[in-house]
């Protein structure tokens, strides 16, 4: 077994390239991802992190001009099947994005929301639902007299805790985050770290970051992006200490970028 193999993987991306119309953003991909583990996926701005990041949940398909070759594999499953149902990848594979985005509804309504659209009525439930989802998202505490009121008032690093909670209420297996603290203030970043060290027992966590730091700190596996492609891989201890190519070496060690 490989050095860098220490567990089940889920997800495969293979010779995976990717073009916004002539532009060719990712280049020949294969990268696997480890269940039950952070990987950061770092590398300058504009080498295709977010892209490719995009590219496991579909969210590519909604950018007009989109060309994707290779594949994706969630447990052996081509995600790019044309029988493949998007709402349910989506439920399986979700996403927090860079600024917290919760929905002008109350606290509640924004963690009900996705398992009221996937059919759930029952209130009994559904109060279950936003309370574990807040306990797994470590809000609960600190929302629980709150519920009803608007998800709006909530701090930056509170709301993007809820988005988190709200990404949990649908039960995903894997999540993916896209630069989830850059918007947010030092202890806000901290608590958001904490939690990914917890739902990485739950959930395989897929992380863009632009702080080396955080990722050195939060994840497990690392993989280096540089102008679309996948310099480097492997665990997060060993890229950072010991990097086999010059050219992580030159970003980790600030470089260039
Ligand atoms: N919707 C789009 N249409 C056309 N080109 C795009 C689109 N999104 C990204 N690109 C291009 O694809 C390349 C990779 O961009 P991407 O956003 O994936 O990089 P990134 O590493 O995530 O950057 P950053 O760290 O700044 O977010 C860039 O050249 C970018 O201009």
């Amino acid at each position: 077994m490989p050095e860098e193999q220490v567990d089940k993987q889920v997800v495969h991306a293979s010779h995976l390239n990717l073009f916004y119309g002539n532009n060719q953003a990712l280049f020949n991909i294969n990268l696997s991802f480890e269940k039950n583990h952070v990987t950061a996926l770092i590398g300058p701005s504009g080498c295709g992190k977010s892209t490719f990041l995009r590219c496991l949940n579909r969210m590519n398909d909604l950018i007009e001009g989109v060309k994707i070759e290779g594949n994706i594999k969630i447990h052996n499953e081509d995600i790019y099947h044309p029988q493949t149902d998007i709402v349910q990848l989506r439920k399986n594979v979700g996403m927090v994005f860079q600024r917290p985005n919760p929905f002008p509804m109350t606290i509640y309504d924004n963690i009900a929301y996705g398992p009221r659209i996937h059919g759930l009525k029952d209130h009994k439930k559904l109060d279950e639902i936003v309370e574990s989802s807040l306990q797994k998202a470590a809000l609960w505490n600190e929302v629980k007299d709150r519920l009803h009121t608007p998800a709006k008032g909530l701090s930056g690093g509170q709301q993007q805790r809820l988005v988190i909670g709200r990404v949990l209420a649908v039960e995903p297996e894997i999540i993916l985050m896209d630069e989830p603290t850059s918007a947010l203030d030092p202890i806000s970043t901290a608590s958001v770290e904490e939690l990914l060290q917890e739902l990485k027992k739950s959930y395989t966590v897929i992380i863009v970051t632009h702080n080396m730091q955080q990722a050195a700190r939060s994840s497990d596996f690392t993989a280096f992006f540089l102008n679309g492609e996948v310099v480097e891989y492997g665990k997060t201890s060993r890229l950072f200490t010991t990097p086999k190519e010059k050219r992580t070496e030159d970003y980790i060690t600030g470089r260039f970028g």
